[in-house]
């Protein structure tokens, strides 16, 4: 029973320090210090419960998103929790399209950052008083109420709420055996964490050598910098793994769209299932050149962690510019939006395999995919969730 007046919202700017050891580097983003601007939602219910929610950032800046959460607290404070979530829908619309911040938007950059951290701190409130993890929260919600969380401005055009309804209630059958199935196996998971860009080679090595013995079988690199070094990177972590494991490559957008052919088909002697944001994320036509011109090679494009809402997830989708979707818990707006990109890509057959790493990510991401398998897309095959080896 969800309960409580909405009485104070407060957001932090936390930074670590990962630059200094080349931890989450690549091509583009060579010296990242991991960090989110993480908000906390009170009540004034006697329960004691806090909503926690963050969004990923990388340093400087955190203090613009938390500038802009500010922004937007006065939407969500003094609400009553049962009235946000009776209506999700419409809060996730009043949030995502104030009259005045979306012009620096709209649903798109720090004000959508700020968006899913405040919105992912109402849905770990929300389901902390149900008394259940966020995933289950969502399984357990009947395929109405989980369709009236999303808004489905711009993308009736591929899927309304009859087909959203319809694939959540198709994904009833056989849930409870899936559900049982995670808890008594988990979900399969690959490494981000072994090859980061601005590692040596020695610490690659160390790395996948020590990810193999603790039992990883996929693991993604880091590439796009200079063709040479990401030829002597790929052979090293190849020798380290052998040939039958999965490799995963990802350029964070640092190629023009011929130039990401020219270089992959260089690299295609290393076996990768996929490359990862090979040109700039706002490239949909890029992305469909690129991943018609691979997949003969037998390398999919993968993309999302910096699709900025689910219009260009639509777009890839019908563009056919993507062989894996890769959502993000704190670059859409939180959970209501993610709902929408987890059914158009149930509704065009591409597998989610979520983006993660970054603070909270991992942890965030899990609650996700659990609720795709279990109830949308009741199938593991050629999905797979990043996670960072302890
Ligand atoms: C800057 C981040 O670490 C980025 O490299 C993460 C990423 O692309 C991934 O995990 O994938
Ligand atoms: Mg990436």
């Amino acid at each position: 029973m969800v309960r409580g007046r909405i009485s104070r919202l407060s957001v932090r700017d936390v930074r670590f320090p990962t630059s200094l050891g080349g931890h989450g580097s690549d091509a583009m983003h060579t010296d990242p210090d991991y960090s989110a601007a993480y908000v906390v939602i009170e009540t004034d219910a006697e329960d004691g419960l806090k909503g926690c929610g963050i969004t990923f950032t990388l340093g400087k800046g955190t203090e613009v998103v938390v500038c802009a959460v500010n922004a937007l607290a006065h939407h969500v404070l003094n609400k009553d929790l049962k009235d946000i979530v009776g209506d999700f829908r419409g809060f996730y619309r009043q949030l995502a399209n104030d009259g005045q911040l979306r012009w620096i938007g709209p649903e798109k950059g720090v004000v959508h950052l700020a968006t899913a951290a405040i919105l992912n701190a109402v849905w770990d409130l929300w389901a902390k008083q149900e008394g259940k993890p966020v995933w289950k929260l969502l399984v357990d919600m009947d395929p109405r109420t989980l369709v009236s969380c999303i808004d489905f401005r711009y993308i009736t055009d591929v899927l309304t709420e009859e087909d959203a309804l319809e694939i959540l209630q198709k994904g009833q059958v056989g849930k409870k055996e899936r559900e049982e199935q995670m808890l008594a196996q988990g979900y399969p998971a690959y490494t981000t964490s072994c090859a980061w860009l601005g590692y040596s080679d020695d610490m690659l090595k160390q790395l996948c050598t020590q990810a193999l013995k603790d039992g990883w079988t996929r693991f993604k690199v880091k590439v796009g910098a200079d063709l040479q070094d990401d030829e002597r990177r790929c052979r090293l972590i190849r020798d380290v793994i052998g040939p039958e494991k999965t490799l995963m490559m990802d350029a964070n957008q640092r190629w023009d769209v011929p130039e990401a052919v020219e270089w992959m088909s260089k690299l295609a002697k290393f076996k990768p299932l996929w490359i990862e944001e090979p040109t700039s994320p706002d490239d949909i036509l890029g992305h469909a050149t690129i991943s018609k011109a691979l997949v003969p090679l037998g390398i999919g494009v993968a993309t999302g962690e910096q699709c900025h809402n689910r219009v260009i997830f639509k777009q890839l989708l019908q563009a056919k510019a993507l062989q894996f979707l890769q959502i993000d818990s704190c670059r859409l707006g939180s959970v209501n939006e993610n709902l929408s990109v987890l059914l158009m890509a149930k509704k065009f057959e591409i597998p989610v395999c979520p983006h993660a790493g970054g603070v909270g990510l991992c942890e965030l991401v899990q609650h996700l995919i659990l609720f795709d398998y279990i109830s949308v897309s009741a199938s593991l095959k050629n999905r797979m969730l990043a996670t960072q080896q302890k």
